[in-house]
């Protein structure tokens, strides 16, 4: 059975101060200033209304909204949300006994953008890819079924949503539905890879000194953001697009709304008129913060590369074609260069000045 070494991971719940291995310098917690003004507020759209694709198209450069409409049962949400809470709770050599095997991602661990950095982030992760049995039955023998049955309640609910998104998403760059079916990524997204990452942010005693999730883009296509409610931490980069310098904007939770990121796979695909989200995770002094990011990606065998139409509106593709575990691999050694090493030279002066 593997093993995860109980020295190199510390109970955070439990933790009075912020040892040395999780104090972050403050360049990097503070290499942007943290605002809040009116040009950031994070766009809200109800996905079921009839002008959500002209919505979406408006946000296109922000990378993150809100969306609300979305048909998720709120009683899962809240289900689900407990049995996270549920499964952090564990003591940690529980926990650790639940250490991804060899070959797969699903386990309790250090998600890999940690190894970039120099210093620990305060928060513990769960991955969750595919069936969640193999990982509930190592840490509750005998009473995984409930976590098992909401789990997979949870991936059938997340699947239709990102499909309707995708189809919105791509309706708001002009695609027409014959297109689509063409173009292919909603009929292919029938057998979309798909995995749940649970996050867990203990309260933290010095939380101007520790992070909770370093700052990032997703690889997918799409990120589903479920965030418990009352706490803040979820931050976006905004820079840019009339909001003025560099800054993160906070992302708080909004009751009954999901937060929607915008991944590197549908930059790709969309030949860059949707810029993925760059994000992190900020901790609290008084709360237990949790958040349930589902990522949905295409089948491990399609290359994603930018859509014909797109390409052909005067400029020529930005990308080349990666399929999901290919882009992985790159980011695994190239984790923040992975996007600019698969952008292709030669976007005509013309599209640079229409777009
Ligand atoms: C499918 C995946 C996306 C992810 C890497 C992974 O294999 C499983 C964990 C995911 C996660 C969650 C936290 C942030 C992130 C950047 C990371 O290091 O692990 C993402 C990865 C990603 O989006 O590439
Ligand atoms: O917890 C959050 O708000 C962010 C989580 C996240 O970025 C991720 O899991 O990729
Ligand atoms: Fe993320």
């Amino acid at each position: 059975m593997p093993s995860l070494s109980h020295d190199h991971y510390f109970d955070l719940s439990s933790a009075l101060h912020v040892p040395d291995s999780h104090t972050w310098p403050t360049s990097s917690l503070h290499d942007h200033p943290t605002a809040t003004g009116e040009a950031d507020a994070i766009p809200i759209i109800d996905i079921s209304g009839p002008n959500a694709a002209s919505l979406i198209a408006a946000c296109r450069s922000c990378g993150v909204f809100y969306a609300t409409g979305h048909g998720v049962p709120a009683r899962l949400l809240h289900d689900v949300e407990l049995q996270v809470r549920r499964l952090f709770s564990l003591p940690l050599h529980r926990k650790l006994l639940a250490a991804p095997c060899s070959g797969s991602v699903s386990g309790y661990g250090r998600p890999p953008l940690s190894s970039f950095f120099p210093k620990l982030m305060w928060s513990e992760g769960f991955t969750l890819s595919g069936d969640p049995l193999p990982v509930a039955s190592k840490l509750w023998p005998h009473d995984y079924s409930r976590f098992c049955e909401l789990i997979e309640e949870y991936y059938k609910e997340m699947k239709k949503l990102a499909e309707r998104l995708i189809k919105l998403m791509l309706l708001s760059l002009g695609l027409d539905e014959d297109e689509m079916d063409r173009v292919g990524p909603v009929k292919e997204l029938l057998r979309a890879t798909d995995v749940l990452q649970l996050n867990s942010y203990p309260a933290c005693p010095d939380p101007e000194r520790a992070m909770g999730m370093a700052a990032h883009t997703d690889s997918a296509l799409l990120t589903i953001l479920h965030q418990s409610d009352g706490t803040d931490g979820l931050q976006v980069l905004r820079d840019g697009e009339g909001s003025g310098p560099a800054h993160w904007a906070g992302v708080p939770p909004l009751p009954g709304a999901l937060v929607i990121i915008v991944g590197d796979l549908f930059q790709i695909l969309s030949n860059g008129r949707f810029q993925s989200s760059r994000h992190r995770a900020a901790v609290s002094r008084a709360d237990h913060r949790v958040s349930i990011a589902y990522f949905i990606g295409p089948p491990e065998d399609v290359k994603i590369g930018p859509v014909g139409s797109l390409v052909d509106q005067g400029r020529g593709p930005e990308y080349r074609p990666v399929t999901w575990p290919e882009y992985l691999g790159i980011r695994a050694h190239l984790f923040d260069s992975a996007l600019a090493s698969v952008t292709l030279c030669g976007m005509t002066e013309d599209a640079e000045k229409n777009d």
